[in-house]
């Protein structure tokens, strides 16, 4: 087990608690709420003979119950993207002085705005998202006189944090559907090969606007062109969009491209009709509803059962102005706080970079609401806190030296975890099983695996049904929890009498780490890394330096 060194605690130095040395040191020291001190250091120095406990304790890291930023968070969101319609052509002749009945000058629709989406750093919930639930891009103008074109609608970019899946829910593309009808049509034998059906389409074509109707129940319409769709339309993704963004994105990602606009009167002028009184509409803009669902959520996560200090803790390393409370369920979301890897002077602090190269400046932690016993069987806050256990890259699990035994305390939180995996590997197995009808009318001769290709057997009749258009997706698959580097941080060390539990903790994890005893995940393919236990007091900020650079290590290895 890797020793900690660095600035210790009272309980572990308890003669600097008493002299007058230690507290300019905390006020001068780089401890994660030294800004907080900067500030107040002219008034705390001439201070400094008052009690420790007034003064070590920033009003950040103490907060009455009600002093707090209420965070909104969502890991889901569902989310139907419009890409914008095209305008319509337009229909217009040349006017000029001795022309009389000049030529078609109608110009054609603009085409309609297009959907992207880009991860970025930075962003950290999919809140807005969900409240948005529709976007739309904008709709191509119509053309105009004088053979100007419409502009074009404008897009729409849909920025989500990294570490977001999207899947598609649904999808309506009103040209395919065209295409589709088109060729259906095409190839019945029903049709004579002189006759247009579909030609004349009300919700196609645009009229002159002083025409009489009796004029178009006469009037001779060109064939309706094929739909057109937009050049854009071969960088979009094959349907059905399932995108995994777990890095950064430089540039935007097409979603769904803009539809054409339509086509001008120029366009249908012939030998038969030189000033034609029509122009096509623009087509239908094409909608996708998306899934998106945030695979992951923080860095580091901090696991505990409630009023352990996850909040105060997350304050300590953060500007986070989550919820602190003395009583359980304080947290019932969980808070998104962010550490800057720098020492406020210009220079990194932690020097380091991610797996991908690119330099880690900042490190997230997520506050997840409290583990009570039974919480995999859905009890207090539950399940849906569980979850988010799943989508941490690193989990600090955050025991009370103060209340309970650190060790018992640990194994009972790998106890839910490991529950909590076992129920989640047998709902995906059945949510599995469940997408998979298999039917059979006669005789059961049939290989399962030939079933499952989709083959129909004639012989035995065995028909195999996947609800393809079934509106709930199967749940993400996630990393395992015990394969996820872990570390503990035992909280609330300066209250009196706690040395002989952290020596039992750091006692158990040496033995954890040597073989002795078992894993407390009791899986076989548990992590196995450099194990550690952090004592901090996030009350006072101190010890608290050690958790980013610890983070980091794990992190990156
Ligand atoms: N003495 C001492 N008290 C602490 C420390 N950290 C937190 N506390 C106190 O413990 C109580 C609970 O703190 P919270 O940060 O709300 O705990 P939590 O784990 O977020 O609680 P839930 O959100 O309810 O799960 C508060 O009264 C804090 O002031 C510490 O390091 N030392
Ligand atoms: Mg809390």
């Amino acid at each position: 087990m890797a020793r900690l060194q660095g600035p210790l605690l009272p309980f572990l130095y308890p003669r600097l608690e008493t002299t007058p040395f230690r507290l300019v040191r905390s006020l001068r020291s780089g401890s994660p709420d030294h800004c907080c001190r900067r500030q107040q250091s002219t008034a705390a120095l001439s201070q400094v003979q008052q009690p420790i406990d007034s003064l070590s304790q920033s009003p950040h890291l103490n907060p009455p119950p009600t002093d707090y930023g209420r965070t909104i968070f969502a890991d889901k969101a569902t989310l139907t993207l419009s890409a914008g319609s095209g305008g319509h052509g337009c229909i217009s002749f040349l006017r000029e002085k001795y022309i009389e009945a000049g030529p078609a000058n109608g110009g054609d629709g603009g085409s309609g705005g297009s959907i992207y989406i880009q991860a970025v750093r930075g962003e950290t919930s999919l809140h807005k998202l969900a409240r948005r639930g529709i976007l739309r891009a904008g709709r191509g103008k119509n053309g105009q006189g004088k053979s100007k074109g419409g502009t074009r609608g404008e897009d729409v970019l849909v920025q989500v944090p990294v570490g977001t899946v999207v899947r598609e829910v649904s999808r309506h593309d009103p040209i395919a559907e065209e295409e589709e009808t088109r060729r259906l049509e095409e190839g019945s034998e029903e049709i004579s090969p002189g006759e247009t059906r579909g030609t004349w389409r009300r919700d196609k074509w645009v009229l002159y606007p002083a025409s009489t109707p009796s004029e178009y129940a006469t009037a001779e319409f060109p064939p309706l062109p094929r739909p057109r769709k937009s050049n854009l339309t071969m960088a979009q993704p094959e349907p059905p969009i399932a995108l995994d963004l777990s890095e950064p994105m430089e540039k935007p990602m097409l979603l769904a491209a803009g539809a054409m606009g339509g086509l001008g009167n120029p366009h249908f002028v012939m030998s038969a009709n030189r000033r034609p009184k029509f122009a096509t509409r623009g087509e239908a803009g094409i909608s996708v509803t998306l899934e998106l669902e945030l695979k992951l959520l923080a860095d580091v996560g901090f696991v505990g059962m409630p009023n352990v200090g996850k909040s105060t803790l997350l304050r300590a390393l953060s500007r986070s102005r989550a919820r602190v409370g003395d009583w359980a369920f304080t947290t019932l979301q969980p808070n998104i706080g962010t550490m800057v890897l720098d020492n406020s002077r210009g220079r990194p602090h932690v020097q380091v970079n991610r797996a991908s190269g690119e330099p880690r400046t900042q490190i997230s932690i997520a506050d997840i609401p409290g583990l009570i016993p039974d919480a995999h069987l859905d009890k207090g806050l539950g399940l849906g806190f569980l979850r988010h256990v799943e989508r941490a890259q690193v989990l600090a699990f955050v025991v009370d030296l103060s209340a309970s035994d650190a060790v018992e305390a640990l194994n009972n939180l790998w106890k839910e975890l490991g529950e909590f995996e076992t129920l989640r590997g047998m709902e995906t197995n059945m949510q599995t099983e469940s997408r998979v009808v298999e039917w059979k009318a006669f005789g059961n001769s049939t290989s399962a695996a030939s079933a499952r290709d989709g083959t129909i057997a004639r012989n035995n009749e065995n028909i195999v049904i996947e609800p393809s258009g079934s509106q709930s997706l199967p749940a993400l698959p996630m990393a395992p929890i015990s394969s996820k580097p872990w570390f503990v941080v035992a909280t609330k060390a300066d209250v009196e009498g706690t040395q002989g539990n952290f020596a039992r903790l750091q006692a158990y994890l040496d033995a954890l780490a040597s073989g002795t005893v078992e894993h407390p995940s009791k899986r076989k393919n548990a992590w196995k890394g450099r194990l550690a236990a952090i004592p901090v007091s996030a009350i006072r900020g101190e010890g608290v330096d050690r958790i980013p650079e610890w983070t980091v290590g794990l992190l990156d290895n």
